[in-house]
């Protein structure tokens, strides 16, 4: 008796979108999904669940077979024709039926699924009729190869087939918890992977050219079964969600913790979170021409100075930055993030910056349940004067158009105006703060001339415009929006909307920011420790790490609502030295490139940024 939880259906041809398929014998062929997951950053796992499925295969099964392919973090583009359509015969040496990954259909548009073929060469072929069984896994998931970053877009595709056996599952709670109907029946501990590529059970990585050499023994009578279907919230349906519940869920099952909730952080076990309100600032006499006085500035100067010390994140009002200005972006942004998922990661959309989840999360605690673009500046200036230039406006608006147009959203047409006006006034902004905070640093000799590095230092090719979604998230009140980090740049401007959700470290707990219409928010950075050193004539960046604080901060969920906000990091360029006042320098020379490299390095590597402490002499 296969096990309640799972459904055999009868030998029939289906339809992917129904997601019905049969039992595998000679000549049935079943349409089914494998998956297929895409990633904007090369390197990223793109399928954690294959990994928390490895790790945990529950007793009684075996995977069969278990494998990804695709060159996830590499260079190379997902080279399906390299596989050509050869269909291998079945090796008559194994006596059991052998099924052969036989050949991958190149789609011949972008847009078209692609579509897996196995053949399955049982017994019944070799005796008889010499038909095959089929199992055309449709593996959906466009390949667009744009721009040489998309090439680099990870892409795998999983194929799970598990067989009949002579142990059974023996109750619904030893099948794997699978994050989306996948294929799955009953394996028998005998049975192995018996190309060269791997184990039972285990995760085979296959070059596209070994694809067709995959090959792996299934009993006689394998059923292919499809496992009840997870409960999904509502909104997930919506084709324009990341697959954030099945990145999360996967990433519990790794951690071996199913249905155990993130715990609090270990800093704040029972302390509750309480609600600030940030040290508000005026700016207008900084931001607007004239009519304020040089007193007037100096007070403005000296209580931006202050909240950068005390607390590292301050607001100010008067910014310079128009209501309705950012009430627009707020719309344009909810448009870009409608559009559908597959469409924001694989269509090149500013200058394919899109984000989700956290792709070098390992457990739960590391994964941040937002989207986001993050847009260099140069993205969005169309002054085509940078390596971005082939995101300008122009491509911009085109491309937004043909997905808004394919997709019958004709009505929503993204403007980049309006990103462009947002990034514009959020860096003459940032740039004024920057220029206060900096002159404070400098020996009272060096006012007024040393810090003209801003903002020559802080130029297109590094500032960047993050355009973040939070979706609801129904899994956990405990998830994060955003994991706790400090921003490695310079400064940062926040305009968050009203739902709230944003939590800073001040002391030793964390403390909510309770939004404020009209207010922007401003925090320190990890280099914002910094100034010039006024004695150099060559232009550099210094740290002076015990003045203001680059303070760590984190973004909260909300079960129902879902949030948004624009955030601009003014960053020097790659190239610019990082100092130190004090002599001898705790520091060892590095430039910015090399501190953003780190950064990213001990992420990917650790799940953690180390930050300024990796430089340490
Ligand atoms: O969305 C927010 O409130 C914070 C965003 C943030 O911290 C970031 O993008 O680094
Ligand atoms: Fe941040």
């Amino acid at each position: 008796m296969p096990h309640p939880a799972i459904v055999p259906q009868k030998e029939q041809q289906c339809s992917m979108q129904q997601r019905r398929h049969g039992r595998l014998s000679a000549g049935s062929t079943i349409w089914g999904t494998g998956e297929c997951a895409t990633g904007p950053y090369p390197g990223r796992t793109c399928l954690p669940a294959e990994h928390a499925t490895r790790r945990r295969r529950p007793a009684g099964h075996d995977l069969l077979l278990f494998m990804e392919f695709g060159a996830p973090t590499t260079l190379t583009p997902l080279p399906v024709r390299a596989i050509g359509s050869k269909i291998l015969g079945c090796p008559r040496r194994h006596a059991r039926p052998v099924l052969v990954i036989s050949k991958l259909k190149t789609p011949s548009s972008a847009r078209r699924p692609y579509r897996l073929q196995v053949s399955a060469c049982t017994p019944a072929r070799l005796r008889a009729s010499g038909a095959s069984a089929q199992v055309e896994l449709d593996l959906a998931g466009p390949m667009q190869q744009r721009a040489p970053r998309q090439l680099m877009r990870a892409r795998a595709y999983r194929v799970t087939v598990c067989t009949r056996g002579t142990n059974r599952p023996a109750s619904p709670a030893s099948l794997p918890p699978l994050p989306s109907p996948l294929y799955i029946g009953e394996a028998s501990p005998q049975h192995s992977l018996c190309a060269r590529t791997g184990r039972l059970g285990s995760t085979t990585q296959l070059a596209p050219d070994q694809l067709e050499l995959a090959s792996f023994r299934v009993p006689t009578h394998c059923t292919l079964l499809q496992r009840s279907q997870p409960a999904m919230p509502a909104f997930a349906g919506s084709a324009a969600e990341p697959p954030l519940v099945d990145s999360y869920h996967a990433l519990l099952r790794r951690c071996g913790d199913d249905g155990v909730p993130i715990v609090q952080e270990a800093q704040t076990p029972s302390l509750p979170v309480v609600e600030c309100e940030l040290p508000m600032i005026d700016v207008g006499c900084l931001t607007s021409s004239g009519g304020s006085s040089e007193a007037e500035r100096a007070a403005c100067a000296a209580a931006i100075v202050r909240a950068a010390e005390e607390w590292g994140f301050f607001q100010v009002r008067n910014h310079g930055v128009a209501r309705e200005l950012l009430d627009a972006m707020r719309r344009e942004q909810a448009r870009l993030f409608r559009l559908p998922f597959e469409a924001k990661a694989t269509a090149g959309l500013l200058d394919g910056s899109y984000r989700w989840g956290t792709p070098t999360a390992t457990s739960p605690r590391q994964l941040s349940w937002s989207e986001a673009f993050h847009v260099p500046l140069a993205g969005v200036s169309g002054d085509g004067s940078c390596d971005f230039g082939d995101l300008t406006a122009l491509r911009y608006v085109r491309l937004a158009f043909d997905i808004l147009r394919r997709n019958k959203y004709q009505d929503d047409v993204t403007r980049p105006d309006v990103t462009r006006k947002v990034a514009g006034a959020m860096s003459r902004l940032a740039g004024t703060l920057a220029r206060v905070m900096a002159e404070a640093l400098l020996p009272p000799a060096g006012a007024g001339d040393g810090c003209c590095f801003f903002p020559e230092g802080c130029d297109e090719t590094t500032c960047f415009l993050r355009l973040n979604r939070y979706p609801p998230c129904p899994v956990s009140p405990d998830a994060f929006g955003l994991v706790p980090h400090t921003d490695s740049d310079f400064l940062t401007v926040l305009s968050q909307d009203h739902v709230g959700g944003l939590q800073l470290m001040k002391g030793a707990r964390w403390v909510a920011v309770k939004p404020i219409p009209d207010a922007l928010i401003v925090n320190v950075g990890d280099l914002f420790q910094a100034d010039r050193q006024a004695h150099r004539r060559r232009f550099e960046l210094s740290l002076r790490a015990r003045l203001y604080k680059s303070v760590e901060h984190k973004v909260m969920t909300n079960a129902t609502t879902e949030r948004y906000s624009v955030a601009y990091f003014l960053c020097p360029s790659y190239d610019s030295p990082i100092g130190t006042c004090e002599e001898p320098s705790p520091y060892r020379a590095f430039t910015f490139g090399e501190y953003r490299n780190k950064v990213q390095e001990d992420v990917k590597r650790t799940g953690k940024k180390i930050g300024l402490p990796n430089f340490l002499v």
